[in-house]
This record gives C-alpha cells, structure tokens and sequence, in this order.
C-alpha cells in the first residue's frame, strides 16, 4: 500500500545510508572502483546512462529499489497504462502513453479513437506541406504559427527545433507569450499571404492563446485589406486549431474539418503526442512524426519491463529523490552539449515542475520531505562561461544531467572543423572537473594547479549524470522525452503526489480575471 515514502522501512535504511555516507566523495567511490563506468551505465532506445559521477553504491540503490516495491511502483505503472483515473482531483486517466501505442486496458475504443484522431491530423499537415492546401490566394503555404502556450507550445518547440529541415518550407514558428513583442518579431519577416496559423488550446479556455489568435487574425485582414466578410474566409483559409472543445474553436471561426481534437485524458504537458503536435507533423512528416512515436513506446516497454538497475527513468528518478531528499540538493541543472536540444531545459521545466510542485499528497496531507527541485538549464558550452562557475566552487549542491549527443551527427562547415567534437569533449570535461576536481587533471598540471592559493581550490565531488545520444533522430529524441515523462511520474508515485493536476496555476488566473 502506497502512503507518504517517509513511512516506509527503505526510507529509514536510506536515512542511516545518508548518516554513514556523509563523508563518502565522488573521487574516493570511483578510485574504489575502477568497474563503476561500466557498472553503473545503462542503455536503452539509443540513449546510454551513465551514473557513476553520482554519490551512490550498491547499498543504496538497493534500499531504493526496496523503497520503489513499497510504494508500489508496478501497481501505478499498471494503473496508468491501463487508463484508470490516477488524476484523482480532476477524476481523469493520464493516457498519453496510448497515443504510442503503449495503452494496456480493455477498452478498444481507445487505440482506435487514436488512430482516427491521427490520420485527420496526418493528412491535413502532409496537405500542407505539399502545397495541396492552399492560402487565400491560392498559393503554398511557406510558414506555419503556432499559437499555444505551456504544453501547447514547449514540447512542438523543442521537436521543430531538434528535427526540422531550416531550409525546407513551409517553415514552423512558435508564438506563445502574451507579450505582443514576441509576435511581432515572429512575423516581422514572414508574408501574411501564404502564412498559416495553428490556434493550440487543449482548454480552449487560455486567454494569452486567445489573444493572440485575435492579434494573428488582424495581422491577415490588414494584409488582405479585408471588410467582413472576407475576414471570415481568410480566417477560414488560413487557421486551423487543436482543441478538446472543437466545439468552441469552430464557434471562433475555423471550419470544423480543420478543427484536430485531443482526448481528455492527454494532459496538456504530456500532448504532445497528441494533434497538439500538429506543427511537428508540418516540420517532419507524418513518417518523422510516427518515429518519433515509436521511440517514446521502446521507452513505455524499456520503462514497463526493465529492472530497476537498467530502467533509465527508474534510475534517474531515484538519482533525483536521492539528490533531493537525502543530500539536501534544492535545484537540478540540465546541460545539453547540443545546439539542436536548446529547448530541452524549457521543455523540462514544465514537465517536472508542474507536475511534481507540490507541498499535499495524494490524501490531502501536507507533505513533510521535499518534493520538485527547480529545474533550470542551457546549453554547453555558453553555460560554463555563465553560472558553472557557481556549480564548481558555489556553496549549493547542483546536480545535473550533461546531455551529449555524438560529433558525426553535428555540422562540419569546413575540412579540419573541429568544433564538434571539441563540443563533446567540453561535456566530458565539465563532467569529470565536476566530479573529481583537479584529481582528474594528468600529474604534471595537478602539481602546479595544487601550488595555487585556496581560490582556485575545487571541492569536487559535484554529482552529475552522463546522457549520451549516439544520434539525435525522431527516434532517440522520442525515448528520451518519454524516458523524462516516466522519470516525473516513478517520482510522483514515491512522493504519492498526484503528478497530472496543476491547481498551481489557478488562483493567479482568477486574480487576472478579477483586476479585468
Ligand atoms: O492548452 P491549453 O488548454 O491552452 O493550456 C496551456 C497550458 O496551461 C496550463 O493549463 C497551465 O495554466 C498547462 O497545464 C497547459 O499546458
């Protein structure tokens, strides 16, 4: 039976690991070892793990997968794969994992509810993106806007980002802000005449989306010199709209048969997998899309099957707890060594934090250990000449994830480019310096970086995960989203919080409306 985990036994034998173990350091764990790499590496779906460079032992790790058995780790990920209302303050299943074919329950009206919803969606963005579908005045469409916000905007984001071909049309733009400069600067170089725009709104009820729908809308009938009438048919030719209220979206003005709609139970920050990837399908074709798709389902069954030594979300979400609530750590830093994984961090922060901030459990108690880190992040290398100088030698611990992905699958702008893997290599340096301190750094340079005064001193023994992408493709980005998504839920199920409500976000909402 699940309950708060400070309840449990393994919570208690993970207290006195943390009481013995105050003194253990990164250096003297993996000179004590010289197997650690390849004992504490794990791989699936392309993505390889290595968590060696975190303060762990085989002890501990027991003791958590103990902890992961008392709170009833194979009992959720029954629940939610087998659609059962585990959202229990909005009475919802947490069903994306059927939108990948990952869904376990009786109902067979689910996985083809999916596959009708995905093959309106599919042949509406590939109509688009040969040109079929045309503008007002009948030419192709050379860029697509999003309009959407939180989940209707980050995931999108960060995909086109990672995948999409820059030089291939039509091109796909995001706007999500309420600030009208964000907008603005979007569309400063795009022609409204063969620019589409995606109205995002799972709620339909989101006024920053609504806005700036309104804005897109007089941007186009300045353009066309538009009176009324011509209005309502440009919007009808250039909009179209993801919603679970299609009803309310087609009332706005888009046609029906442009109008995709997702299933209650996708929460907005797990959709999108869902129509809400729309703009992904645009950027990458139904075929990337459906890659995409079949990665996140070999992470669903890596994450359903493997055992917990070699289940990469069930590894990093004991890493997490063990950071947060034993070692104290308030905050948690994800680096990506990858121009293409920009977003990653942004993407991250939503998933994790909205759904994991929370200070009541499942029964309505007040929680008493503590739960969500703050999430931030950026990329390597223009981070380290920013904040790593805190994460060295600051007074906080700051655990990350140093995301790479290999050299081969980066540019190289001209012969002897090196720049890629030099890139590599910085997150493979940044990670040793961090862990190690200068006990990494060959003898010679050691003895005279030691004669330095106590300034240039590293402490050392800074725990960081090592997330290698042997190449980044629809694929392996699939994997590694839905390996982050299962990571939040296993730490959501031993915090027994419920993961998938955010009432967070509510009451500033109704303070706007209030001022209004
Ligand atoms: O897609 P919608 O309904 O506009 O919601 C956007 C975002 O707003 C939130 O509801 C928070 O206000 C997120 O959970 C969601 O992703």
């Amino acid at each position: 039976m699940s309950t708060q985990p400070v309840q449990q036994p393994a919570w208690a034998a993970l207290t006195a690991h943390r009481t013995s173990h105050a003194t253990t350091s990164l250096p003297a764990l993996l000179a004590a070892d010289s197997t650690r790499p390849e004992r504490y590496t794990a791989q699936a779906a392309g993505i390889a793990l290595d968590y060696s460079r975190q303060l762990i032992d085989d002890d501990i790790l027991s003791s958590f997968e103990q902890l992961l058995e008392q709170q009833d780790m194979k009992g959720w990920q029954a629940k939610m794969f087998g659609g059962e209302a585990i959202n229990t303050s909005e009475n919802r299943a947490v069903l994306h994992v059927a939108l990948r074919g990952s869904y376990n329950g009786p109902d067979a009206n689910i996985p083809l509810e999916v596959s009708e919803n995905q093959s309106k969606y599919f042949t509406f963005a590939e109509a688009v993106r040969s040109g079929e579908i045309k503008s007002h005045s009948g030419e192709a469409f050379t860029d697509v806007v999003n309009l959407g916000i939180g989940g209707s905007d980050l995931g999108p984001r960060l995909i086109c980002h990672a995948l999409a071909d820059k030089a291939a049309t039509p091109r796909v733009h995001f706007v999500a802000n309420l600030d009208p400069t964000e907008m603005q600067r979007v569309l400063m170089g795009l022609n409204p005449g063969t620019t589409m725009f995606i109205l995002s709104s799972k709620s339909y009820s989101t006024m920053e989306t609504q806005a700036n729908a309104e804005a897109a809308n007089a941007w186009l009938s300045a353009h066309f010199n538009a009176d009324a009438a011509a209005t309502a048919s440009i919007k009808a030719a250039h909009f179209c709209a993801v919603s679970n209220n299609v009803k309310a979206v087609s009332g706005w003005g888009i046609s029906l048969d442009r109008c995709f709609s997702l299933p209650e139970w996708v929460g907005g920050r797990f959709s999108l997998w869902s129509a809400v990837g729309l703009s992904i399908v645009i950027a990458i074709g139904e075929k990337g899309f459906r890659e995409l798709l079949a990665g996140a389902h070999e992470m669903d069954q890596h994450f359903l099957n493997a055992p917990v030594r070699e289940n990469l979300p069930a590894l990093l979400a004991i890493l997490g707890i063990w950071n947060t609530d034993f070692l104290g750590a308030q905050t948690h830093g994800v680096i990506s060594y990858s121009e293409r994984l920009r977003y990653l961090p942004d993407y991250l922060q939503q998933l994790e934090m909205e759904s994991n901030g929370k200070c009541v459990d499942r029964d309505g108690n007040a929680v008493t250990y503590a739960t969500s880190p703050a999430l931030f992040g950026g990329l390597g290398t223009t981070t380290q000449h920013s904040f790593f100088q805190m994460l060295h030698q600051g007074t906080h611990l700051v655990p990350l994830d140093i995301i790479s992905i290999s050299a081969e699958d980066n540019i190289k702008s001209y012969d002897g480019d090196t720049r890629a893997e030099d890139l590599l290599l910085f997150a493979k340096a940044q990670s040793d310096a961090l862990a190690y301190g200068i006990e990494a750094l060959p003898a010679s340079l050691r003895d005279a970086w030691q004669a330095k005064p106590s300034y240039s001193h590293f402490p050392a023994s800074r725990p960081n995960t090592r997330i290698h992408l042997e190449h980044l493709t629809p694929s392996t980005l699939g994997a590694l989203i839905a390996m982050y998504e299962h990571k939040t839920f296993l730490q959501g199920v031993v915090w027994y919080i419920n993961s998938f409500d955010q009432w967070g976000v509510e009451l500033g909402k109704v303070m706007f409306g209030a001022m209004k």
